[in-house]
């Protein structure tokens, strides 16, 4: 059973103010809705964030999917470190990833959450570098919860396709044919329990998304989102847990494919009251496009999307310094000031 959301992330229960984001129906959507099209559309090229509503019939019961996927890999996250480790394949898209594998939010940090990424290849107990039994055994549940996050990941691409007036190739669903090679993936995050004033192996540096579009899963507080202040700098809001809900977001290959008329929006994790209470778990598919996928990135290089993706995944483990050198965290979201900013804490 899945706890009540607290109505504070913070320990104190102190109100808060959550970023205002729009729902966007997928039911809508996937009947083609003008009106909702429409603010899809505003959505991705004004805020770059939105939750999917997805309890239409034509969301084929994902919510329940991502609760009994989730249920399978909580367990199996309660297994030694050393055991983990056995899946830990040196690789971005599938295998462990252990705790402080990247940068921290705060300065000369490293970050608090495991992963468990499976990719839509790597299910098969044949596979070379296999998965925890914990998936093997539950393939087919693994399956249809990537099958069906792939369905919602098109639809919407498609009426992003439809507005901007693509056509054949051009179409930024066609950078996604299932058959492609391409580093897509089902990822599995835990936040171990902590409190919520450490600093060290805490949270998720902040960044956008590398591939097109992810489909986040999260019940709990933790996910912050950057939006212009009063003061004209940036500040940090607090994205609130909806149950029944996904939290979808432009990732940079996108942005960059509809040269830069869709925009992303710049993320975090930090701890919040609920990790006082025990682990914090997210789910995400995160679909990126076909190996190969060539566009214009914000350091001005005609680029594969396969490459920006590995140098992004090199930037997010390397030193604060490092990341600050050039655009790739942020996707070049962020101006200079902003991007070289110290965060000395959270
Ligand atoms: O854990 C979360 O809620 C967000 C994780 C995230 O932003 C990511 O993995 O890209
Ligand atoms: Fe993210």
């Amino acid at each position: 059973m899945m706890a009540p959301v607290l109505s504070s992330p913070y320990t104190d229960g102190r109100a808060v103010t959550t970023k205002d984001m729009k729902v966007i129906s997928f039911s809508r959507i996937a009947e083609k809705d003008p009106r909702e099209v429409a603010r899809l559309l505003s959505a991705a090229e004004n805020e770059g964030f939105f939750y999917l509503d997805l309890a239409g019939k034509e969301s084929n019961g994902l919510w329940e999917k991502y609760m009994n996927c989730l249920s399978l890999m909580a367990q199996w996250f309660e297994k030694p470190t050393e055991e983990k480790a056995k899946f830990a394949y040196n690789s971005d898209t599938y295998g462990y990833k252990h705790l402080g594998a990247q940068a921290g939010p705060v300065e000369n940090s490293k970050d608090g959450f495991e992963t468990m990424r499976v990719a839509p290849t790597n299910i098969a107990t044949s596979a070379a570098e296999p998965m925890p039994a914990a998936v093997t055994d539950n393939a087919e549940l693994m399956a249809d919860f990537i099958n069906v996050s792939r369905f919602h990941v098109t639809t919407l691409l498609s009426a992003f396709s439809d507005a901007h007036e693509l056509k054949g190739a051009a179409r930024y669903e066609n950078f996604h044919q299932d058959a492609a090679p391409s580093n897509s993936s089902l990822s599995f995050h835990r936040y171990p329990k902590c409190s919520t004033i450490s600093t060290q192996n805490v949270g998720h540096n902040k960044h956008t998304d590398a591939g097109t579009l992810t489909v986040l899963f999260a019940t709990q507080w933790g996910l912050q989102v950057q939006c212009p202040g009063k003061q004209g700098e940036e500040e940090w809001e607090w994205v609130r847990p909806m149950p029944g809900y996904a939290i979808c977001n432009v990732g940079d290959s996108l942005r960059f494919l509809s040269s830069m008329k869709l925009r992303s929006i710049v993320h975090r994790v930090v701890p919040s009251a609920d990790q006082e209470q025990g682990h914090r778990y997210s789910v995400g598919w995160f679909a990126r496009p076909a190996h190969g996928t060539k566009f214009l990135d914000s350091e001005g290089r005609i680029i594969r999307s396969d490459e920006w993706f590995s140098q992004k995944f090199d930037v997010m483990r390397g030193t604060h310094a490092e990341q600050r050198g050039n655009t790739l965290l942020t996707g070049g979201m962020e101006d200079v000031a902003q991007r070289t900013k110290v965060e000395v804490s959270v």
